[in-house]
């Protein structure tokens, strides 16, 4: 059944819609304020919404643009404008809304609207909407569990599965379910020199160490009563495995040259791309913490295991670019779904995604520019496909900073010269 999130002030009007709604086999969460409405999308688990623009605190243009600006995956969303104010439709369609409908409103031309997002196939049925994971069966069985996971809020859970296959956004959503107003924290401890984990963790006092002028709190301490995500959490060295272990099981932790315990309510989740069974027989992850941060634990089917999710997937990476670069919105084509279904997919959604960027990138009107794109042999070896993946994340930053030039390096971790001269190594022009 479609999930409808309705954000009307006027109570005659917002009962009436609920009621037909309800009749029409949709399931209707009602706000009456645009912040309420808001928190509502945040939250997730809506499949369309049905927004009105004249709302007594914030116009529902304001309220789209502030989603986008949060980048909170927003449902197809229907707006109903007054009679006359078709500049403000035309600014939200713009900014990626579905469509509008102008007041007095036709209840069933909404309806039809409405089905008509949800994939053509009308309320009570799987639209491709209906999970914020995915749509294959995997993933609406793990986004069940995840609901009932989220209800047990100190319980460690570790999320496993391939590169690139989703699992800091199954964490995401889990703090979405759980406690969307608690800090979500991500430290990839792979990416960590092995001398900063330890104080970047626990934190430090001042003078702990040679550089350290005041206290720090540590990542634990920053999360709060929120999660704290381990990613590459076997690449842990195992002196620290040991600190960690102790934290966990405590529930209290020391900073770096300090003697007091402080508590840590925060909630772990741990991930790996590893077979952490693997390394505890060989001795690289010690067994008791493994069993600690396993209590829960959940495993991401690759996205080839799961074709379902390809397009579904892929839909949701060409509307993001849309969102982003409004001017050009991009549509697949029923070829390029074809090709798409028919790739294996070895880096997963994260390929999928990139290839999806640039493709878009290099398009055209509405056409994605999947040619080329897609033709990255893995027989061409590994520079080739090295290269084909910096070229991505270069377009990637390019169209996420507007093409500024100093704040594209900047994200990239790299100078401006060295920018230009990639760019112009791989005939990359600035869109604007
Ligand atoms: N269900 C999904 N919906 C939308 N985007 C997704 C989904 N799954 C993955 N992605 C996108 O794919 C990319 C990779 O996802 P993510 O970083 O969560 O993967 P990961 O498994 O944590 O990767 P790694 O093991 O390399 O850390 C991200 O940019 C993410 O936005």
């Amino acid at each position: 059944m479609s999930r409808v999130c309705l954000i009307e002030d006027d109570p005659i009007m917002g009962e009436a819609l609920v009621e037909r709604l309800e009749l029409e086999g949709f399931s209707v969460v009602w706000h009456r304020t645009g912040s309420a409405g808001m928190r509502a999308l945040a939250a997730g688990a809506i499949d369309l919404a049905v927004i009105d623009v004249n709302l007594p605190d914030l116009s529902g243009a304001d309220l789209f643009a502030r989603l986008l600006d949060e980048r909170v995956r927003i449902p197809p969303s229907l707006f109903m404008t007054g009679y006359g104010s078709i500049e403000d439709a035309v600014r939200l369609l713009k900014l990626g809304a579905a469509d509008y409908l102008t007041k007095p409103l036709d209840p069933t031309a909404l309806i039809e609207r409405l089905r008509a997002l949800a994939g053509g196939k009308g309320a009570g049925t799987d639209a491709p909407h209906d999970t914020p994971l995915g749509i294959s069966p995997a993933m609406r069985h793990l986004a069940g569990e995840l609901a009932r996971m989220a209800r047990h809020a100190q319980t460690p859970l570790l999320i496993g599965g391939e590169s690139g296959v989703g699992k800091e956004v199954v964490a995401r959503h889990l703090h979405r379910l759980q406690c969307p107003d608690a800090p979500f924290i991500a430290v990839n401890c792979a990416a960590l020199p092995e001398t900063l984990i330890e104080a970047e963790l626990f934190g430090h006092e001042k003078g702990a160490f040679t550089g350290a002028d005041r206290r720090r709190a540590g990542v634990f301490e920053q999360a709060g009563e929120g999660i704290l995500f381990l990613d590459e959490i076997g690449d842990m060295p195992l002196a620290l495995q040991s600190r960690l272990l102790r934290v966990v099981q405590d529930r209290q932790l020391t900073r770096v040259g300090g003697s007091e315990p402080v508590e840590t309510p925060t909630r772990l989740v741990c991930a790996t791309h590893q077979d952490l069974t693997a390394l505890v027989r060989e001795g690289r992850f010690r067994e008791d913490l493994y069993y600690r941060v396993r209590v829960l634990e959940i495993r991401i089917p690759p996205l080839r295991e799961r074709p379902e999710d390809i397009l579904w997937l892929a839909e949701r990476f060409v509307a993001d670019y849309g969102r982003r670069v409004p001017r050009e919105r991009r549509v697949l084509t029923p070829e390029d779904r074809e090709r798409l279904l028919h790739s294996k997919w070895p880096g997963n959604a994260r390929e999928l995604q990139h290839l999806l960027e640039r493709a878009c990138i290099l398009g055209q009107g509405e056409r994605l520019a999947l040619d080329g794109a897609l033709d990255i042999p893995k027989e061409q070896g590994l520079k080739a496909q090295a290269q084909a993946s910096e070229r991505a994340a270069i377009e990637t930053a390019l169209v996420e900073q507007d093409c500024n030039m100093t704040a594209t390096a900047a994200r990239l971790g790299i100078s401006r010269k060295t920018l230009w001269q990639k760019m112009k190594r791989y005939g990359i022009k600035r869109i604007q």
